[in-house]
């Protein structure tokens, strides 16, 4: 499991350890590890152009020791300076390792750009210690600058703890940031190494130890041995009932293809047996395709809506969500959604743009606030959310989140959506709750995808087929 604590968690873990310990051994431990993945990055120090954008926090302390690390091992350093304040005990480090610092103002001897300039344009690694978890989004206009430089030039930045400009504790980025190619943390991780859109500025992220002593995360990312552990294998005396029967009222004259699709899903999760309720024109498809399926009869668990277009039957899908059994209600099933219930074991799957038309706020605004939306939404319906999108968030009614970060872009395929109902609705049916029903379901899903993609496009279908060698592999 991965764990993302707030700011305000760090610091008082921090307080707690720095009072027992030497002054200055937290970020020796930081800058340590910092300096070991940069040179892990670059493949080696001897001779490598490192600049360090340094602010004028604890994060440009990091850097700046981590700078003196490389310099010892053969790095050229140098510090671009962005605040009159640096770090004082690590600049000094830096300089009797060998390292130059020059302030960002400075002007170049040759033409009329700055000499931070020139050292950035011509660096093997950027890294930015320009802030950290004390930074309020957005970079000024002399940061963003050389950022920009090192944009244009191609050369890769290296965040310290996170990219500066970012929201830490929400994941948001209203403002301009930097874009990292790796970023180095520390003690755990933080909201906007998880949640897009920050995640995605992160790169892959490093998490160094330093020993911090932390209480239970808010966001958190389950990996595989968390999934593995959760996931209803059968056992000697299972038989189908007992496995669970998920029920699938999805697709549509209009949207045959999603009830095939749902149920390929479906089929490919834990469940004994499936059954399909709806036109028979759509049951014959979903037949034919597969045979396995049977027709309306008890069951453990629903999954509504997929693919349903304007055949929607209101009050028999209210009825069903008001109901013991747990239920998915997904894409137009939505639309049956009213913030009355008590609706616990309902998990609802909405992309960026149901969402918005749920609470009413527009698409972009859910996008660039992902966390918030999706735990309003939960709030409000008293539901589990699962947000759909590059980073899929999961809010329980009771305010956990988890955070699935394992996808490829190239699930962002018509039909993908339903394969995950489908799949979520047989995790319900198999006995998870909601959050953990999602939780594998996006998981697999997202294995799935990677297995079949390989780094090439994919079909819903080819991602449902996929689901069970992703399994097997997951559970071997
Ligand atoms: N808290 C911890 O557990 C540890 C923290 N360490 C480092 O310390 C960092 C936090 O240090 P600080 O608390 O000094 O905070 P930062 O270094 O993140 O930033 C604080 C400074 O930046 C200024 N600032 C804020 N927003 C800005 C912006 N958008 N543009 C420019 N300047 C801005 C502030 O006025 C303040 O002077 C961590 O991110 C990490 O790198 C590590 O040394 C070790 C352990
Ligand atoms: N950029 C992306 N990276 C990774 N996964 C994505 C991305 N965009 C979308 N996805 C995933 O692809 C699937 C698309 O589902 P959905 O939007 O419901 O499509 P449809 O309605 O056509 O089935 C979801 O599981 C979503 O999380
Ligand atoms: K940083």
């Amino acid at each position: 499991m991965r764990h993302a604590h707030t700011v305000e968690q760090v610091r008082a873990a921090e307080a707690a350890l720095m009072a027992r310990l030497p002054e200055g051994t937290l970020m020796q431990r930081a800058a340590t590890g910092l300096a070991v993945a940069i040179s892990n990055f670059l493949g080696g120090t001897y001779g490598a152009r490192v600049v360090l954008l340094i602010g004028s926090g604890d994060n440009g302390g990091d850097a700046l020791y981590a700078g003196a690390y490389l310099a010892r091992r053969g790095a050229q350093v140098t510090a671009v300076l962005l605040s009159d304040k640096p770090h004082a005990a690590g600049l000094a480090a830096l300089e009797t390792a060998g390292g130059q610092a020059i302030p960002v103002t400075a002007s170049s001897a040759s033409n009329g750009t700055t000499a931070a300039q020139s050292a950035v344009a011509g660096a093997d690694v950027v890294v930015d210690g320009i802030v950290g978890i004390g930074g309020r989004p957005g970079l000024r206009p002399e940061a963003l600058a050389v950022v920009q430089v090192a944009e244009r030039y191609g050369v890769p930045i290296v965040a310290v703890d996170t990219p500066s400009g970012v929201d830490v504790d929400t994941g948001e980025t209203p403002e301009p940031h930097v874009n990292a190619a790796l970023t180095v943390t520390f003690g755990t991780h933080k909201i906007c190494h998880l949640v897009d859109p920050a995640a995605t500025a992160c790169g892959p992220v490093h998490l160094v130890d330093i020993g911090l002593d932390l209480p239970p995360a808010q966001v958190q990312a389950l990996q595989a041995a968390d999934i593995k552990a959760l996931y209803p294998v059968p056992h000697g005396e299972s038989d189908k009932y007992s496995r669970g029967v998920l029920g699938l009222m999805v697709g549509s004259a209009q949207y045959p293809g999603a009830a095939v699709i749902a149920t390929a899903g479906a089929l490919a999760g834990p469940v004994g047996m499936v059954r399909y309720v709806g036109p028979d024109a759509v049951a014959s498809a979903v037949r034919e395709a597969h045979p396995e399926v049977v027709g309306d009869g008890r069951v453990q668990a629903w999954t509504i809506g997929s693919g349903l277009g304007d055949e929607l039957d209101v009050p028999r899908i209210r009825e069903l969500l008001d109901a013991e059994e747990p239920v998915v209600l997904d894409a137009d099933g939505l639309k049956a959604l009213d913030d009355s219930g008590d609706h616990v074991d309902v998990l609802i799957t909405p992309h960026a743009g149901e969402l918005s038309r749920l609470l009413g706020v527009d698409r972009a605004t859910v996008e660039a606030e992902r966390l918030k939306y999706a735990r309003l939404a939960a709030e409000t319906f008293d539901v589990t959310v699962l947000l759909k999108g590059s980073t899929t968030v999961i809010a329980g009614p009771d305010g956990e989140v988890r955070v699935n970060t394992n996808a490829t872009p190239w699930l962002a395929t018509a039909g993908a959506g339903d394969v995950l109902a489908g799949l979520c609705g047989a995790l319900l049916a198999g006995g998870l709750t909601a959050l953990d029903a999602a939780s594998v379901g996006a998981y697999l899903h997202a294995a799935a995808a990677n297995l079949a993609s390989g780094g090439g496009p994919i079909t819903a279908i080819a991602v449902a087929q996929a689901l069970p060698e992703a399994t097997r592999r997951l559970l071997s």
